[in-house]
């Protein structure tokens, strides 16, 4: 068993009878998917509230009972993937250009748990690009902005060289910024930009994460 499902399925015991479940999107949430879909053909009761096409695809695949965030009145439990976790526990997510999604699914939880291998721990947020999702008129006056202020933006692009749309039909705009030494002034900036939808910085929103490494599953209490 690799890592990511390894720590998939630890977060899939989590879920139990009557639960509304914000289920994330990643290679890593891919295993808690399959997870809780083995459970639910078991017999497991629960509502899923999905955080991407792709992630609801599969869900549906599997037999998973779906209603969209706007239909419930609130999320017991979401789990997801990030893409690096520092020592406080903030978070970059957006790798998979699904953090917009995530972010509402995640704000209306009331709890958050985040299944990593160890690889994403670190010491201070910033070597993973940050995930900007725009509106893509005028975004490239915000590339402007960004390349202004050294954060050396790229465009998301696909394999075939267009740039990326989400789900929402957005464009992302990385900023490859290094080291973020202070993630909240940057998320309140980032805020304040009009054309900005939403940003990777997912800060004070995850309550436990499990992280996978050589010796097995961490589990560590954020708050
Ligand atoms: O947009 C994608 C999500 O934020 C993912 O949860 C994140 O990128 C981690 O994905 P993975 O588990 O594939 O590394």
């Amino acid at each position: 068993m690799n890592l990511k499902e390894l720590v998939g399925e630890k977060a899939a015991e989590y879920v139990k009878d009557g639960m509304v479940v914000g289920l994330g999107t990643g290679s890593t949430a891919y295993y808690m998917v399959e997870a809780i879909g083995r459970r639910v053909k078991e017999g497991l009761d629960i509502v899923g509230v999905t955080t991407s096409n792709r992630t609801k695809e599969q869900a549906e695949g599997l037999g998973i009972p779906l209603k969209s965030v706007d239909e419930v009145d609130r999320i017991d439990l979401t789990i997801d993937g990030a893409d690096e976790i520092s020592k406080d526990f903030q978070g970059i997510k957006g790798g998979g250009a699904a953090h917009l999604f995530e972010k509402i699914v995640a704000d209306n939880s009331d709890k958050v748990i985040w299944i990593v291998d160890d690889s994403k721990m670190v010491e201070t947020l910033g070597a993973f690009p940050l995930p900007v999702e725009v509106i893509p008129y005028g975004s490239q006056q915000l590339f402007r902005t960004f390349e202004q202020k050294g954060y050396k933006p790229a465009f998301r692009k696909t394999e075939s060289n267009e740039k990326l749309v989400t789900d929402a039909g957005h464009y992302i705009i990385d900023l490859h910024m290094e080291v973020i030494e202070e993630p909240h002034s940057l998320a309140t900036w980032l805020d304040s930009l009009t054309g900005v939808v939403e940003h990777g910085l997912f800060l004070d929103s995850v309550n436990t994460v499990i992280v996978g490494g050589e010796n097995g599953v961490e589990i560590l209490e954020a708050r």
